[in-house]
């Protein structure tokens, strides 16, 4: 990094993990990452680790040291520490924030400020896991940096194409007036994955189902490079299995707990914190910790986590009319060899043809296709970088603010 190289600071509060980024701010646009850091293990069992890098051959990797606080507040700390040290040879333009939620109010990404930030915690209550924790890392540095710009870039945002009967739910009109409709999220992963897939693929335009698999996870279709369908709705809680998040559930459940007495906090900590491969194995939200284990439990996990990304590929593919390209991403995604050769192993009847040589050669370091030569369906693996999307919005925002 060069003194004075005018930057923007990325940061993505996910629901296990935090993960920023120094990027270089040339006009409208972004380079390369000139830091990388990620505080992972934040999930409700997890082991918080750093792992930390500069362009310059700094690179650490350690456990997050214990002190006050929980595990959130003190990763955020340590964050701001890394920053504050790495970062000072910088001249910083902005801070860029992943939102999960923006509610109906953000189609775009925007300059936060009081009035944005009272809204935003309305929605605190649709994304439990997530917007409190974004909305504290953008106090962090509304705090430490009072004079940046602080944007707000949204997982909503990109959902707003949807058909308006994607968005609906079959309930009163007065509830849909309100806002109680189809949302989607994983926003800015699905516009990474959009980009690079059209630089690397001619169909990229057509039929294409793109599943985000992290700790929360969802499948999008999409065409003509915008969002029609996802399978996460009003909050990040509908579609498929998560990490600790059951994925859709029939309502029928809710009334049968409630009128066993059971009240709203503790059915919001079943549904986001002890479901999916937590709760079906009892023994971890980690993927790579079932994976390692023989109990029978974990493997029930796997493979209904399995199952339900089959089942939702296969409405998604309904609400396309057909499938072109098929996209995997985050940790499970780009990682799980295993789980992908599952998934298309089940999709054949959509035309989905696997290499396995391909497949068990994608480790995420980057993006690669893993489909079989006469496969009629393409298979992409794509690292995504949820920070460099919204950097980028926040270098669009800031060129605009200097004309
Ligand atoms: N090598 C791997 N094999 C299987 N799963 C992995 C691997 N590496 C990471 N994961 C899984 O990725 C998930 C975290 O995904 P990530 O997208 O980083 O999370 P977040 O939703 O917090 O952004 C965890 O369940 C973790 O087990
Ligand atoms: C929306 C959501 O579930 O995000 P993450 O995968 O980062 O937890
Ligand atoms: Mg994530």
């Amino acid at each position: 990094m060069n003194n004075g190289q005018q930057a923007i600071i990325a940061v993505n509060v996910g629901s296990s993990s935090i993960k920023f980024a120094l990027y270089p701010f040339r006009g409208a646009t972004t380079g390369a990452a000139l830091l990388t850091g990620t505080i992972a293990g934040l999930e409700p069992d997890g082991q918080p680790c750093v792992a930390f890098s500069t362009d310059d051959g700094v690179n650490l990797s350690e456990t997050l040291a214990p002190g006050p606080g929980d595990s959130f507040e003190r990763a955020l700390a340590a964050m701001r520490a890394l920053l504050a040290r790495y970062a000072a040879p910088a001249r910083l333009m902005a801070v860029a924030h992943r939102i999960v939620h923006g509610g109906e109010r953000y189609a775009e990404s925007v300059v936060l400020d009081e009035a944005a930030m009272a809204y935003l915690r309305t929605l605190e209550p649709l994304a439990p896991l997530h917007q409190p924790h974004n909305l504290e890392g953008v106090e962090l540095f509304m705090r430490a940096f009072p004079e940046l710009p602080q944007v707000g870039c949204f997982d909503t945002s990109f959902h707003t194409t949807m058909d308006p009967l994607e968005q609906r739910f079959a309930l009163p009109q007065a509830m849909h007036r309100e806002g109680v409709r189809r949302y989607g999220f994983h926003g800015l992963s699905y516009r990474y994955l959009a980009a690079r897939l059209a630089e690397r693929s001619g169909r990229s335009g057509r039929k294409v189902l793109m599943a985000h698999l992290g700790n929360g996870a969802s499948v999008c279709a999409m065409h003509c490079g915008v969002s029609v369908a996802t399978s996460m709705g009003f909050s990040a809680l509908d579609g498929l299995m998560m990490g600790s998040r059951c994925g859709a559930l029939d309502p029928g459940v809710l009334l049968h707990l409630m009128r066993q007495g059971w009240d709203a906090d503790r059915i919001e900590k079943l549904l986001y914190r002890q479901s999916g491969l937590l709760g079906v194995s009892g023994l971890s939200a980690d993927m790579r910790t079932l994976r390692a284990s023989d109990q029978p439990e974990a493997r029930t996990a796997i493979d209904l986590f399995t199952h339900r990304l089959v089942r939702e590929c296969g409405a998604l593919t309904a609400c396309l009319g057909g499938l072109d390209l098929l996209a995997f991403t985050g940790g499970i995604g780009e990682h799980d060899a295993a789980l992908r050769l599952a998934a298309c192993e089940q999709l054949l009847y959509l035309g989905v043809r696997i290499d396995t040589g391909r497949n068990k050669a994608a480790d995420g370091s980057q993006i690669m296709a893993i489909h079989a030569d006469d496969s009629s369906v393409e298979i992409w693996v794509v690292p995504t970088d949820e920070g460099r999307v919204a950097a980028g919005d926040a270098a669009a925002l800031l060129a605009h603010m200097q004309i």
